[in-house]
């Protein structure tokens, strides 16, 4: 998987998005947000956590756009503060439930958010690989999907979401 690519990918979409928007003040913590929000979003189609409830999850497709809708806001995180340097896509042994997952994804973010170091950075993304291998997503399962809602959001933009 071309990490790389899909940086480059990412600043021109956010760029795209902050002119359209007529976006000048800083948006770093509302990213942050957008990405705990979109983490929730994730878990819930998942439905990991749903013990009340006999329903399984949703499409594998609609849990892959829902992860790279995470990836969108990661990426657009490690833009803004210089930690685009990511090579290859994150291979996590991480054994633990997708519950599990979550939850340390989610202290992750908000470490990040607190303490905005390359090593907190990275360590999301280390999470969010391993939410993909539980999840079965490879890198280009990822990567595909990525590149299909990157269009989809300048569709939104050009069409005045
Ligand atoms: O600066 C931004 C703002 C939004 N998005 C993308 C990421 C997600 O794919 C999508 C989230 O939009 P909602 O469906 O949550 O509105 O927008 C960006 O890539 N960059």
């Amino acid at each position: 998987m071309n990490i790389e690519k899909i940086f480059d990918m990412q600043k021109e979409l956010d760029d795209f998005i902050m002119k359209t928007q007529n976006i000048t003040q800083d948006v770093f913590r509302e990213k942050t947000l957008a990405l705990l929000v979109e983490l929730g979003e994730l878990a819930n189609e998942t439905r990991c956590f749903k013990f009340w409830s006999t329903k399984g999850p949703s499409a594998d497709a609609v849990i892959l756009e829902e992860f790279v809708d995470s990836i969108h806001f990661l990426l657009s995180l490690g833009i803004m503060k210089g930690f685009n340097d990511l090579k290859e896509w994150p291979e996590d042994q991480r054994e633990e439930s997708l519950t599990e997952l979550f939850l340390q994804t989610q202290q992750a973010i908000i470490v990040f958010s607190n303490d905005v170091t390359r090593a907190h950075y990275n360590e999301i993304w280390l999470c969010y690989g391993a939410i993909a291998k539980a999840l079965n997503f490879d890198a280009q399962n990822i990567m595909d999907a990525y590149i299909s809602k990157n269009e989809k959001n300048y569709d939104r933009q050009r069409s005045g979401y």
